[in-house]
C-alpha cells in the first residue's frame, strides 16, 4: 500500500530533432526519478530552459514530436486503476484525460478558443468525461463557477471579452470542473497582476482541499512556492537537483543551485544587492559532463566535473544531487522572513 499517486521513474524524454540529414538531440527531461502523494501540492521550480516544462507534458500525457519518451515510466494510481502514461495508448489516455488527470497549460488564451463562448469550451471538454448533458450538465457548471466566483454570464462570453485573471480563473474551472485527481498547471500565475495571483492561487488551494486532489504545478517564481507548494522540486537542466518540504529547501537547502534561488530572492528593507550566478544554464544539446551545474558552481570540485551526484536523501523527506551537499549551508546569507511561507 502506497499513498503516491504518481511514482516516476529513471524518466527520459528528448527532442529529436533533424536538419539537413543532421540529427540533433535535446535532453529536456534526462533520468528524473520521483514522487507525488495523494493530496499534495508539488511545486517545479527552475530557470528558464531547464526543462520543466517538457517534464511535466509528459507528467500529462501531452507529448507531440519532436519530443519523445526515451526510458523510464509516469504511473499514476487512479481510483481506476493504475496507468503507466508514459506507455498507454491514445484510447487509454483518453479515458483518464479530464476526469482524473488535468492540466493547465500556459497562457489561458491558448486553450480558450477565441471563436467559442466559454460555455461550448465547457462543454467540449467536460460533457462527455462527466456523461452530463443538457440541464444537469449545465447546473454542473454553474455550480463550479460559482465556486470560482465567477458570474453565470462567463459562459455567453468570449474569451477576448474577459479579463486576464477571470480568464485564467475559466482556465482553472475548465481543468476542475470534472473533479480530478490530479491537477498540472503550468506557469497558472505567470503575466498576472500580484493580486489577481495571489487570487489565482487562493482558488487552486482551495479546490484542491476540497476535492482532496494532488497538484503539481511550475513556476520560476520562488515566492509562489512559498506560499502554496507542501514540496519543490529543482530541475536544473533536465535533471531533478533538489527536492524536500517546501520550508526545508528556503531555510536549509543542501543544493547550491537552490541556495542561489533561495538567496536571490527580495526581502523587504533589504537594499543589498543581489550577486548574479555566474554563466548560463548549458545547452542541452551538448551538456557538460559530471554534475551540469558544476561550471557555474562555488563549490565546484574536480569529482564534480567528472562524476554525476545521485539525487540522495540528506534529511528525512529531503534529496539533493550535490556532492558538496554538507557545504551549501554558507552560502544561505539569510533566511526567507516567516511571514513568507505558507
Ligand atoms: N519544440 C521544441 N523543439 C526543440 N527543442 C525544444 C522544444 N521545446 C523546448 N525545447 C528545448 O528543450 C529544453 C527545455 O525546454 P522547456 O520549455 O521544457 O524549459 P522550461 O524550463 O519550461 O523553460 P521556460 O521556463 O522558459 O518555459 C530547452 O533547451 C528548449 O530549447
Amino acid at each position: 500500500m502506497t499513498d503516491n499517486i504518481l511514482t516516476v521513474e529513471g524518466l527520459k524524454a528528448y527532442y529529436q530533432m533533424n536538419y539537413f540529414g543532421v540529427e540533433r538531440e535535446v535532453r529536456a527531461v534526462d533520468d528524473i526519478t520521483m514522487n507525488v502523494r495523494k493530496g499534495e501540492v508539488y511545486g517545479i521550480a527552475g530557470e528558464s530552459s531547464s526543462g520543466k516544462t517538457s517534464f511535466i507534458k509528459v507528467l500529462a500525457a501531452a507529448i507531440r514530436p519532436p519530443l519523445r519518451i526515451m526510458s523510464g515510466s509516469v504511473k499514476y494510481d487512479f481510483k481506476t486503476g493504475p496507468i503507466d502514461v508514459a506507455r498507454a495508448s491514445p484510447a487509454e489516455i483518453e479515458a483518464v484525460r479530464w476526469r482524473h488527470l488535468s492540466y493547465i497549460m500556459q497562457g489561458s488564451m491558448s486553450v480558450l478558443n477565441p471563436v467559442r463562448r466559454i460555455g461550448k469550451t465547457f462543454h467540449d471538454f467536460a460533457s462527455r468525461p462527466l456523461g452530463l448533458s443538457g440541464k444537469a450538465f449545465e447546473e454542473r457548471v454553474l455550480g463550479h463557477l460559482a465556486r470560482l466566483k465567477l458570474p453565470p454570464e462567463v459562459l455567453r462570453a468570449y474569451p477576448h471579452e474577459l479579463s486576464g485573471g477571470m480568464r485564467q480563473r475559466v482556465t482553472i474551472g475548465l481543468a476542475t470542473v470534472c473533479h480530478p485527481e490530479f491537477v498540472i498547471a503550468d506557469e497558472p500565475t505567470t503575466a498576472l497582476d500580484v493580486v489577481v495571483q495571489k487570487e489565482v492561487l487562493n482558488l487552486i488551494r482551495d479546490i484542491q482541499k476540497e476535492m482532496n486532489s494532488s497538484v503539481v504545478f511550475v513556476t520560476h517564481d520562488m515566492s509562489v512556492h512559498a506560499n502554496v507548494a507542501d514540496r519543490v522540486g529543482i530541475i536544473y537542466a533536465g535533471r531533478l537537483v533538489e527536492e524536500g518540504p517546501t520550508r526545508q529547501m528556503f531555510f536549509t537547502p543542501r543544493h547550491p543551485y537552490t541556495a542561489h534561488l533561495v538567496a536571490s530572492l527580495p526581502r523587504i528593507g533589504d537594499t543589498r544587492q543581489r550577486p548574479a550566478l555566474e554563466g548560463r544554464p548549458p545547452n542541452l544539446a551538448d551538456p557538460p559532463q559530471g554534475c551540469r551545474f558544476h561550471p557555474r558552481c562555488p563549490l565546484a570540485v574536480d569529482k564534480c566535473r567528472k562524476e554525476v551526484p545521485p539525487l540522495e536523501t540528506v534529511a528525512p523527506d529531503h534529496r539533493s544531487a550535490c556532492w558538496r551537499w554538507q557545504d551549501v549551508e554558507p552560502l544561505v546569507n539569510a533566511a526567507a522572513p516567516a511571514g513568507e511561507m505558507a
